[in-house]
């Protein structure tokens, strides 16, 4: 082998041993900005986890920063988020695939933005096996935000976003929905039933004021249970139920029959606008699940053909924009949001406008949980339906006031300190799958006079139904009922 075979050989060789240097890619958000939580490891937002997606949360601010300004037209400066074009299916394609769909640069190396170079937002559950090219011409370039610092700094990252389940995918039937919802509730009831009568000997002051207590522990209400036990000392007597089967029985049938009477002339429905957009806002205290509660309200109001767009009006709280904002994209639909802290009255008064502009049928506002005693937070909620108002004198047409039914008899407080201080139109009771107390309904309906119009019986979009009396019944009495 002459001096050139040698040489050539070694050539041939070498590209074996080279190995390309493995480049950390910083993560980047949708504008090729690196991720806030990558930049500020030190300072990491504490998350919140719903629905199996990560929100920042941080602390609320002081009411001092929380002042209602006057003149919130001129400070609007809302961003709106339109809902993602219909994307291609796609099992296949795991968090890896998105990483690499990533652009590289950072944004301040980036100038002027072109199309390929923004981060598509599709989640990963959505996006096709394609490249870059491919998926950047999908997004419109005007439907790209401008966002601001503080807007990427929540950025949901795309590995926390929830692929919808079997169980999204094929709702159950109303009565199947309740019977799972209340199942707690109805065995918890009916446990205490069976331990008062366990104790029964005969029908006297004991055993009226045994069945008080009872009745109270399962969040009937106080009122309910003593109206329940006034009556039952007559009925009794009148049915002459004499064993424990046959009281046991007057006591459910008396139970259903307080409860039937008190919805007498109830209007459970919601009401829309004749014409032009309706606008349905959200109160009630932090955590109760407005949000929720929205995203799962949006979900079936488009899935039945209506326009709908949501107004991220709960500034309060950070990361709430985000949550509405990640509800919108798993819906479909629009949302309109602006940076923390901005006063929420500039978003509601932006969101009326493109709602109108636009031929919205629907417009959800979520606003900032509040004590119905935090008197800023209140006259901000004022503030709010002023602009509604003048911007659609019949607006808003449902203020649905959101309860958490594991809070039993707080709940029944909140409603009736905000049916002082506010023109609620209806009640949405939440979380009713994960209590025993779902008697409180009893108690709302008895002491309230505020129609129920919706029920949470879980975290899933499709978990939100109607209120149905009946099914309710049904699903708190089951096994209980002749
Ligand atoms: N099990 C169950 N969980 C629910 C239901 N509705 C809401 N949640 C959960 O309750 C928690 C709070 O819900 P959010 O929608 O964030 O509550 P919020 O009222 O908007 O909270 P703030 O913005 O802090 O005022 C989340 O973890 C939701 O997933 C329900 O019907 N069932």
């Amino acid at each position: 082998m002459g001096l050139f075979d040698i040489f050539r050989k070694k050539e041939e060789k070498q590209p074996e041993d080279v190995v390309a240097p493995v480049q950390e890619t910083p993560a980047t958000d949708s504008n090729g900005t690196p991720s806030d939580s990558e930049a500020t490891t030190n300072d990491e937002p504490a998350v919140k986890i719903t629905n199996g997606i990560k929100i920042p949360i941080s602390k609320p601010v002081t009411e001092a920063n929380n002042e209602v300004s006057e003149e919130p037209v001129e400070q609007v400066n809302p961003v709106t988020v339109e809902a993602p074009a219909p994307e291609t299916p796609v099992e296949e394609v795991g968090p890896t695939t998105v990483e690499e769909l990533a652009p590289e640069p950072p944004v301040e190396e980036v100038s002027p933005v072109t199309v390929e170079e923004v981060a598509p937002e599709p989640p990963v559950e959505e996006v096709s096996p394609v490249t870059v090219e491919e998926v950047a011409p999908e997004i419109p370039v005007e439907d790209v935000n401008p966002a601001t610092d503080e807007e990427l700094a929540h950025e949901i990252p795309v590995e926390d976003v929830n692929p919808a389940t079997d169980e999204e995918l094929a709702p159950e039937t109303e009565e199947a929905a309740y019977d799972k919802g209340l199942e707690k509730s109805r065995k918890s009831f009916g446990e205490r039933l069976n331990a008062f009568f366990a104790k029964f000997r005969s029908v006297d002051e004991d055993f009226f004021e045994d069945l008080e207590d009872t009745l109270i522990q399962a969040d009937v209400g106080y009122q309910t249970a003593m109206q329940i036990s006034d009556e039952l000392r007559d009925e009794v007597k009148l049915k002459n139920a004499k064993n424990k089967e046959a009281i046991r029985q007057v006591i459910v049938d008396k139970l259903i029959e307080i409860y039937e009477a008190s919805g007498n002339g109830e209007d459970n429905s919601m009401h829309f606008a004749p014409e032009g957009p309706t606008v349905i806002l959200f109160v009630g205290v932090n955590g109760v699940g407005k949000t929720t509660t929205i995203g799962k309200m949006a979900n079936l109001y488009k899935s039945e053909g209506k326009k709908v767009l949501l107004a991220a009006a709960d500034t309060f709280r950070a990361g709430a924009t985000q949550q509405l904002q990640e509800w919108g994209r798993r819906d479909g639909v629009d949302v309109v949001a602006g940076p923390d802290r901005i006063d929420p009255a500039s978003v509601v008064f932006d969101a009326v406008k493109k709602a109108k502009a636009e031929n919205y049928d629907v417009l959800f506002v979520d606003t900032a949980g509040r004590l119905q005693n935090n008197v800023n937070l209140m006259q901000e909620l004022a503030k709010m339906k002023r602009i509604i108002s003048r911007e659609l004198p019949t607006a808003p047409h449902e203020v649905l006031i959101v309860l958490d039914g594991t809070t039993g008899q707080n709940a029944l407080q909140q409603a009736k300190l905000f049916k002082e201080s506010t023109d609620v139109t209806g009640i949405v009771l939440t979380k009713l799958d994960g209590t025993a107390k779902g008697g409180i309904i009893l108690a709302i309906r008895n002491e309230m006079h505020l129609p129920v119009k919706w029920v949470g019986l879980g975290e899933q979009a499709t978990d939100l139904r109607k209120f149905s009396p009946d099914q309710f019944v049904q699903g708190l009495f089951k096994g209980l009922i002749d």
